[in-house]
């Protein structure tokens, strides 16, 4: 592929994505689970490293493996193939060298049948588009379980857990917002925003070659392609930009189980708007994680956090966020004019004190 080349450029995301397992562990989804907290963590499924692989625009159309080729049915020149018109024909099922290792046997695609005692709360989050998020959660329980995305121990509760706990959040978020999900991993909590709110526009931010594979095949098998875009890279990426793509930035910033508050904000707070907020999906360990990093917080440009709950008296236990207003921008600290200040703070000092 060469940089002439605007439709192929656009749909390759930078190179050097290890293959491996999910960092979505069987049985370990629940967001306040360590094990679950750290998309980082895990020599395997690590996000993309410093390559040296040319980057390219990350808006990835581009299934795992040939990575270079454009998306099928991206109009050619197309500067932004992930806003895919929705007759365009879904790639061909990846197979990726790994994903199979973790379940010896194909796993059996679970009942996703919306449970009836959660019927009533899924018709108040999802309105005219419970079958949009019925749709959603079969795609999860099969390809997103047959990829290693999501375990086949979290398929009979994805309604539960994921579904709705997710969709509750959306009482969040302003209508007509512009919204950025950071570690979108299989598309939560950003895939079910779009799909619960259509007045959204959702970019979903996620580094992992396999989990945008999906995304992307996702948002044209649920017909979202209008307001539903992927972008492959980190979050530190996505805010800074590149030759291709201009910084993104967000009115609303989501994430779940990505990383603890400080990194987060760090990754996060950039791509908010002044004044947007971060809304954090957390468990139970909200408020120890606002006592131990509000510092954080404030020293990036962040206002006080706040913890919230969604969806009460509709889902229980409801679920619980951080928020974040961007209240100050903050540019990077530069280590050299850093320890510059420092040295000619003691030299300033000690000449106050002759
Ligand atoms: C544990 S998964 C959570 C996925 C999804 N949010 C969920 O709740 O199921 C964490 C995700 O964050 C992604 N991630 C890690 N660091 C990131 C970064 N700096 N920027 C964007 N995504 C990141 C990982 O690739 C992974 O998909």
């Amino acid at each position: 592929m060469t940089h002439n080349d605007a439709a192929a450029d656009a749909v390759s995301g930078p190179g050097g994505t290890p293959p491996g397992p999910s960092a979505v562990r069987p049985g370990s989804t629940d967001p306040a689970d360590p094990a679950f907290s750290d998309g980082m963590s895990g020599a395997a499924d690590r996000p993309m490293e410093a390559s040296g692989t040319p980057t390219d625009s990350p808006f990835s159309g581009a299934p795992a493996g040939p990575a270079e080729q454009p998306y099928p049915g991206t109009p050619a020149g197309s500067a932004d193939p992930a806003f895919m018109p929705p007759s365009a024909e879904p790639p061909a099922p990846v197979s990726v060298p790994g994903d199979q290792e973790e379940f010896a046997e194909p796993p059996v695609p679970a009942d996703v049948t919306l449970p009836p005692e959660l019927a009533e709360a899924a018709r108040t989050l999802f309105g005219d588009r419970l079958d949009l998020a019925a749709a959603y959660a079969e795609l999860l329980a099969t390809e997103g379980v047959v990829r290693g995305l999501i375990g086949p121990r979290e398929a009979p509760r994805i309604w539960e857990r994921h579904l709705l706990n997710c969709a509750a959040v959306a009482e969040r978020i302003p209508e007509g917002a512009t919204v950025l999900d950071v570690g979108s991993g299989a598309g939560l909590p950003g895939l079910v925003l779009a799909i619960a709110r259509p007045d959204l526009t959702v970019t979903l931010i996620e580094p992992l070659a396999r989990r945008t594979s999906f995304l992307i095949e996702a948002v044209q098998q649920l017909g979202l392609t209008k307001m539903v875009r992927v972008f492959r890279g980190r979050a530190e990426e996505a805010a800074a930009g590149s030759r291709d793509t201009p910084p993104l930035r967000g009115d609303i910033v989501t994430a779940r189980a990505v990383a603890p508050l400080d990194r987060l904000a760090a990754w996060c707070l950039p791509l908010v708007v002044p004044g947007g907020r971060l809304v954090a999906l957390k468990g139970a360990s909200a408020a120890e994680e606002i006592a131990e990093h509000a510092g954080a917080v404030a020293r990036l440009g962040g206002g006080e956090p706040e913890v919230h709950r969604c969806g009460v008296g509709v889902i229980e236990p409801p679920a619980t966020v951080i928020e974040v207003v961007r209240e100050r921008v903050v540019g990077p600290v530069r280590k050299k004019a850093a320890a510059k200040r420092s040295r000619g703070g003691r030299r300033a000092g000690r000449g106050r004190d002759r």
